[in-house]
């Protein structure tokens, strides 16, 4: 058994006991749990990712919820201690939750949580922040001037691609897949090819409408396109940006067959999760075509790189950033308590996770309601008829 993990508390006498992994930004979310009658426990470690013993002490013999990380293993071992314990819900602080065994949970009857929909405009911002940094050979250029070479203005130097009308691929058109492709249409000009399990209707119809209001206006219009199959962007797209969730259906979905069908001078964003790339597959085909070029928020073995990675020069790397923003982190932390707290509470699960605004209101009660719980079905949850 690992060591006991230390602790802040809050509101010590609290009938309800919530743990929370992370110190999270803002206090909003610390207050909406005090105000309920919760004690809030935040691990205070200086360890960055808690281990699977960790967290089990620190759920001890009673917690009634948690709110983990992505960085977190949870499977049958937390799952089985937080039922233990008497637990009912754990909320992941993030949308994705490839690091949850939503199986293990059902077993135990515990609700899981996640934190749709605040983050969209966050993360499709940084995508495209990556896509023009790849685009204009931004992180290269700044280098460079830092460590004094530019002795002039030259007609070649850092000559980079202009995105206004070439194709813009999105794989993956779902929340951030289409907000990203919208920032890249409007802002840029750029034509859509996207490949999605699912028809993006909403977006479509705004390709559609910004086409034709371009045209109406004596300019090229945008034009998209739905992909039958993904090779068909890879093989259009001048910057394909992937989107999708982790499952088996997507890992690796970008291999060395799949890089080798790209065009030369293609910029490939990741802001979804690093296993959708075989990573060593790209570091490969990064030395072999020195004009492709990578933005990559996430990595195969976070927090770690492939070998050879971080000498590339064709390749942006940040540390898994997309959704940090104030407000965004603020509300990723307030939808993951109240996802908590609602379960303890017996509400029922918000219907509509998409649209979750009604619980970011500051000035407002949030919704009695769970906003976001991933298995609501599997466990028989009522839906909320708000
Ligand atoms: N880098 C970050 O900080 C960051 C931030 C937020 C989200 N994410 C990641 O982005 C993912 C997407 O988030 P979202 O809110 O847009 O989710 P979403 O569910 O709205 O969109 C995911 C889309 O992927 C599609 N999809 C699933 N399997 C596919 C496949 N095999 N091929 C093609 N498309 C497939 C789905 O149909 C859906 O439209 C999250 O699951 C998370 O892993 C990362
Ligand atoms: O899935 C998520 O929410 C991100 O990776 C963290 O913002």
């Amino acid at each position: 058994m690992a060591k006991p993990v230390s602790i802040e508390v809050w509101n010590p006498n609290g009938k309800y006991r919530v743990i929370s992994t992370k110190a999270m930004p803002g206090t909003r979310w610390i207050r909406l749990l005090t105000d309920q009658d919760c004690r809030v426990e935040i691990c205070t470690s200086k360890k960055t990712i808690l281990s699977v013993e960790d967290i089990q002490a620190l759920i001890g013999e009673k917690c009634d919820g948690v709110i983990g990380q992505l960085t977190e293993d949870w499977g049958e071992a937390l799952f089985s201690a937080l039922a233990r314990a008497g637990g009912k819900a754990f909320s992941n602080m993030a949308v994705g939750y490839n690091n949850v065994d939503v199986n293990a949970a059902n077993k135990y009857g515990v609700a899981v949580g996640n934190t749709p929909g605040v983050l969209t405009e966050t993360t499709a911002e940084l995508a495209a922040s990556l896509s023009l940094a790849a685009s204009r050979r931004i992180v290269e250029a700044d280098e460079f001037m830092r460590a004094g070479l530019y002795d002039g203005w030259l007609p070649h130097l850092f000559v980079g691609n202009l995105l206004k009308g070439q194709t813009v691929g999105v794989i993956g058109a779902g929340r951030i897949g289409s907000a990203y492709a919208r920032m890249m249409i409007e802002g840029f000009k750029m034509n859509l090819i996207y490949y999605d399990l699912y028809q993006a209707t909403r977006l479509e119809k705004f390709v559609t409408a910004y086409g034709e209001f371009l045209k109406a206006n004596g300019e090229q219009p945008v034009t998209w396109k739905r992909a039958g199959s993904m090779e068909e962007v890879l093989r259009e797209g001048d910057v394909i940006s992937l989107h999708p969730i982790l499952d088996k259906t997507t890992y690796h979905l970008i291999n060395k067959d799949r890089l080798s069908i790209m065009k030369k001078e293609a910029i490939l964003i990741n802001c979804s999760r690093g296993p959708v790339v075989d990573e060593v597959a790209l570091v490969e085909h990064l030395k072999e075509n020195p004009m492709f070029r990578v933005g990559l928020d996430v990595f195969e073995d976070e927090p770690y790189m492939k070998p050879g990675l971080a000498d590339m020069k064709n390749a942006i790397v940040v540390p898994h950033i997309a959704s940090a923003s104030k407000w965004t982190r603020e509300g990723m932390a307030t939808l993951a308590a109240l996802n908590v707290l609602g379960k303890i509470k017996g509400y029922p699960f918000w219907s509509n996770p998409n649209n979750v605004e009604p619980f970011l209101n500051e000035n407002s009660p949030p919704p009695a309601a769970c906003p976001s719980i991933v298995n609501a079905k599997n466990l028989g949850l009522t839906a909320s008829k708000l």
